[in-house]
């Protein structure tokens, strides 16, 4: 069977730069897959293309099936995308990025769901506060609810736990868990190597734009990821 994020010699180039320089990568449905690696390894450009927000310079990438290079709009259907940075409107509030979110995706329903992921991720009391006043942490939390509103197919959380605090990890884990369970394909980017064993079940380690390592996440020890990082 197919896996559900099938990336084959993946490229991508700005200008002189080689983010990526050919990453294998596959990730299945019911199962969350950690994407480790250092400063600069390409971690933030695969997701942006997994996503359909970067176009792949070469290389094959399929998200459920559909080519993100030939049908960029339909991956961005099926996805939801925790960017690494930005994608918030400072002079709007959450309930109304929650909104304009459920008008893309055109959810009938999503009241229900909206107010429990805030509460989830203790955002219900800011609600109705513009977000440009936000700490960092408050706007992180905010990007994975946004991305996990409409039940996804294929979630991308890209350093979803950077400055957040215990409760709002132990939401994302929550967050990951149900995806999990409804059989989501989870793609997790992080530094944090002990958070990643926690959220998933598998790890796949890469370096200067190539993927080095792919293993189950419970035997990436920190003395294994140390080596591989240098
Ligand atoms: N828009 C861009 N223009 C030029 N170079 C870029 C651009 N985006 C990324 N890069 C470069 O591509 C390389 C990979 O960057 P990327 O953001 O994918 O790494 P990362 O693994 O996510 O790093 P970090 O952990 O610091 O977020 C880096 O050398 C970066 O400077």
């Amino acid at each position: 069977m197919t896996p559900v994020i099938d990336i084959r010699d993946l490229h991508v180039r700005f200008g002189e730069v080689e983010a990526v320089a050919g990453i294998d990568l596959a990730a299945d449905s019911g199962r969350a897959t950690a994407l480790l690696g250092r400063n600069g390894a390409g971690k933030s450009t695969t997701m942006k293309v997994l996503a359909g927000v970067v176009p792949p310079t070469s290389g094959t990438v399929l998200v459920a099936g559909t080519d993100v290079a030939a049908d960029p709009l339909a991956v961005k259907r099926t996805v939801g995308y925790c960017p690494d940075v930005g994608g918030l409107v400072p002079r709007a509030t959450p309930w109304e990025h929650l909104q304009l979110t459920a008008r893309l995706r055109r959810m009938p329903e999503w009241e229900t769901r909206g107010r429990d992921l805030l509460e989830r991720f203790g955002l219900g009391d800011v609600a109705h506060r513009v977000v440009g006043g936000f700490s960092h942490g408050m706007s992180r939390r905010l990007s994975v609810v946004l991305a996990a509103l409409h039940e996804p197919a294929v979630l991308l959380l890209d350093e979803p736990f950077d400055g957040v605090d215990p409760i709002g990890v132990e939401a994302t884990l929550e967050v990951v868990a149900d995806a999990r369970a409804r059989g989501a394909c989870i793609l997790l980017s992080t530094h944090l190597r002990d958070l990643a064993l926690e959220a998933c079940a598998s790890a796949i380690v890469l370096r200067g734009g190539s993927s080095v390592a792919e293993m189950d996440a419970v035997e990436l020890t920190s003395e294994t990821y140390r080596a591989l990082l240098d």
